[in-house]
């Protein structure tokens, strides 16, 4: 896989008026976004609309000789009054291999030969740079990039950044320089603290940064990260030692006890070719949607601090390095309508639909808003151009409006005043609102859910069956499925053969574990993880249902707010599991025989285990002993093996599981996987593994 160009599609500006108006709009934007504002722009907008204007100053030479796009930050950045010790410069762009290639063969022209000293390869992260002080051990000053030769004291955030630590464990005097940014965790408790202290949220996480740095006086303080890419002398100081490369550069400054990119998740890589660097563009964009924060590109440096030195600084960019661009995940869209639907525990989802939108590959246009109470945090309104968020296969989201944007005719964002549907009542008590008929609500996707494989494995009970029992009225929640006779089935099935099927199937869904039987009955917050835990914890329905709220607090994952909630929907739901009950259907929870060592107490997850401590992903379809294990299956082999279940591929993950696929191109996943060193297993062999727990 070869990370896609981030802007495929080159705008032309026509006239020199045209060109004058893109100048003025760039220039607007890029104010706004350094000073941490929302820009009307977002970044692949900016990014094309800049592109253009330097192909118009390509093909007129001299022609505007007041253009920002020679300038650092556009010569937009607020003003700052601290002197760089050295130029704190940006980085040019690239957006494909081809561009890479040609990157590399300018620099050579620049050498007068090839590069000798190979190449590094670290992630473009997306935050805003930084340059921080120490003397003699301590951070005395942090100072934003500004227009490269001045910035801002942003020294207000000593203490609040993670990776900079006030005071070091030897007293060297030097300037390290790198990116502050809000992980997504950060920025979730940023967005929360900030709510609650009555403030507009945050438009992304960039725009986070910037604001945060500049706001000296705000009554609360958000927390940051910093991972350094580069140091320079300071005060005539002997660090960081001079002659070496940018990683052994990096790897004095980690020593000093600062974060760096390489001990970001996707590391810092060095090769000896430009080649080479794309492999590693290519994992690094792999792991992108796992990141635990964002990041728009993926950097390539000349290593040999001598070369660098030989190929020198442009105005705007370091000719020793490149910014390898990959495609916005983040992108401006118009907020058009919300729908509700109610889903099987009852809840009701509110839905985005958006003007579409192309995202990371994809045309985006719904994502998913959170619950009533967040949609009014985030003050959305409809007909607000949007902020909206999509990376790898995760469930496109929006992120914040641009008020700035917002049309004159706009309205907040509707909220139901009854069931969308049954039009009933709606029990607000909780944030996330729900039908006060509960899981009674929405029969259909309940009990389809129900059946499905991973919770009642009822194979054959399709969609359009479970429509056929309801709509006849014989089912009118989970335990009547338990009730129908032959001559029912047949009926909704359409011949008697497939009725005696489907009765066959229904016979063995009597005998599934608790876990899955409690977990078909739809209360919230209690998917297949949940049921399993509390099953496991409880070993049959009697018990769980006897248990207080202060004993679910036992369980891991229930807090106060959960358990009350679990509760009194099980006490709701007590005709339901009567009727289960007499129907026959199993409710206990089988024991689980202790892998290996420690027995498991209280059925939490073993000690020992053959994946005791290991991280396992796993991608594709599994085959041989595990043919049929869904990823719900997989994730449960994995917990009761001891291991922990991960989703994206990164530094630490221990095995990533994938069946080699059929044309024979490994998947982006197998990719990462091979460069970061993770062991492959085809599912054969992680059987192997697991032989213990699979029969
Ligand atoms: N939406 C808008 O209105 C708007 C306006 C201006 C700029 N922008 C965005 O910002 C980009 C240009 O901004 P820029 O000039 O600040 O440059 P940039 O952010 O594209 O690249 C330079 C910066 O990358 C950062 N960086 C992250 N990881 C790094 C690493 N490992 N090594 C070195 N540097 C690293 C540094 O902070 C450096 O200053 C545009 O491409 C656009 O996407 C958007
Ligand atoms: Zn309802």
């Amino acid at each position: 896989m070869t990370a896609t160009p981030a802007v495929e599609a080159y705008l032309v500006l026509p006239t020199p008026a045209a060109y004058g108006e893109a100048i003025d709009r760039l220039r607007a934007a890029s104010r706004a976004y350094y000073a941490g504002e929302n820009s009307p722009l977002d970044d692949a907008s900016y990014d094309a609309l800049r592109l253009a204007v330097l192909a118009w100053e390509a093909a007129h030479p001299g022609g505007a000789p007041e253009s920002p796009t020679g300038l650092v930050a556009d010569g937009a950045a607020p003003e700052g009054d601290v002197a760089h010790t050295t130029r704190l410069l940006s980085l040019d762009n690239v957006f494909g291999p081809e561009q890479l290639i040609a990157w590399d063969a300018s620099l050579a022209r620049r050498l007068g030969r090839p590069v000798e000293g190979g190449f590094t390869v670290e992630p473009k992260l997306d935050g805003a740079a930084v340059a921080a002080r120490y003397r003699d051990g301590r951070l005395a000053q942090v100072v934003t990039r500004g227009d490269g030769t001045h910035g801002e004291d942003v020294s207000h955030v000593v203490g609040s950044v993670v990776g900079l630590p006030e005071l070091l464990a030897e007293p060297l005097t030097f300037e390290v320089r790198g990116e502050v940014l809000f992980t997504h965790e950060q920025f979730e408790t940023a967005q929360e603290v900030r709510a609650a202290h009555g403030g507009t949220p945050f438009a992304n996480p960039r725009n986070a940064v910037a604001g945060t740095l500049r706001a000296k006086d705000r009554p609360y303080r958000l927390e940051m990260t910093f991972w350094a890419y580069g140091a320079v002398e300071l005060d005539g100081g002997s660090f960081p030692p001079s002659g070496g490369t940018h990683a052994e550069v990096l790897a004095a400054v980690a020593r000093a006890g600062v974060r760096t990119t390489a001990d970001t998740p996707a590391g810092l890589h060095v090769v000896s070719t430009v080649a080479e660097a794309q492999e590693r563009v290519d994992a690094i964009a792999a792991l992108r949607a796992g990141l635990p924060f964002g990041i728009d590109g993926v950097v390539v440096k000349a290593n040999s601090a001598a070369e660098q030195a030989a190929a020198g600084l442009g105005s705007r960019f370091p000719y020793w390095a490149i910014a390898y661009k990959l495609s916005a995940v983040e992108r401006q869209t118009v907020l058009r309508e919300v729908v509700w639907e109610v889903g099987r525990t009852g809840v009701l989802a509110p839905t985005a639909l958006l003007d579409p939108v192309e995202i990371d590959g994809s045309t985006v246009s719904r994502a998913t808003l959170h619950n009533p109470a967040d949609i009014a945090r985030r003050g959305l309104h409809l007909g607000d151009t949007v902020t909206v968020y999509k990376a790898g296969d995760i469930i496109p989201r929006v992120q914040a409006p641009v008020p700035e944007l917002r049309p004159a005719d706009a309205v907040p964002v509707p909220l139901p005043a009854a069931c969308p549907n049954c039009a009933g009542e709606i029990d607000k008590s909780q944030e996330r609102w729900r039908c006060a008929k509960g899981a009674g609500c929405a029969l259909a996707p309940l009990v389809e859910y129900a059946a499905g494989r991973d919770v009642l494995d009822i194979d054959g009970l399709g969609r359009t069956y479970v429509r056929a029992l309801i709509d006849a009225g014989l089912v009118t929640d989970v335990a009547d499925l338990f009730t129908l006779t032959e001559e029912q089935l047949a009926l909704a099935a359409g011949s008697a053969r497939r009725g005696a099927k489907l009765a066959e199937q229904f016979a063995l869904a009597r005998t599934r574990p608790l876990s899955r039987v409690f977990c078909a009955l739809g209360i919230r917050g209690t998917g297949r993880r949940m049921s399993r835990r509390l099953a496991e914890h409880f070993g049959t329905m009697e018990a769980i249902r006897a248990a207080t709220a202060e004993d679910l607090l036992a369980v891991e994952g229930i807090g106060p707010e959960k358990a009350p909630v679990v509760v009194a929907e099980l006490a709701a739901l007590a005709p339901v599991v009567d009727k289960l009950v007499a129907a026959g259907v199993n409710m206990t929870e089988p024991e689980r025989p202790a892998p290996s060592g420690a027995p498991a107490e209280d059925g939490a997850a073993p000690e020992g285990g053959p994946l005791a401590g290991a991280t396992v992903v796993v991608t594709g379809r599994m085959t041989g002993r595990l043919d049929g294990f869904g990823r719900s299956a997989m994730n449960e082999l994995i917990e009761r093996a001891g291991g922990r279940a991960g989703s994206g591929v990164n530094a630490k993950t221990t095995y990533l599981v994938a069946a080699p696929s059929a044309g024979g191109k490994p998947s982006s996943k197998a990719v990462a996987a091979e460069k970061l060193g993770v062991r492959v297993l085809t599912p054969e062999a992680f059987a192997e593994l697991l032989a213990g727990l699979l029969d």
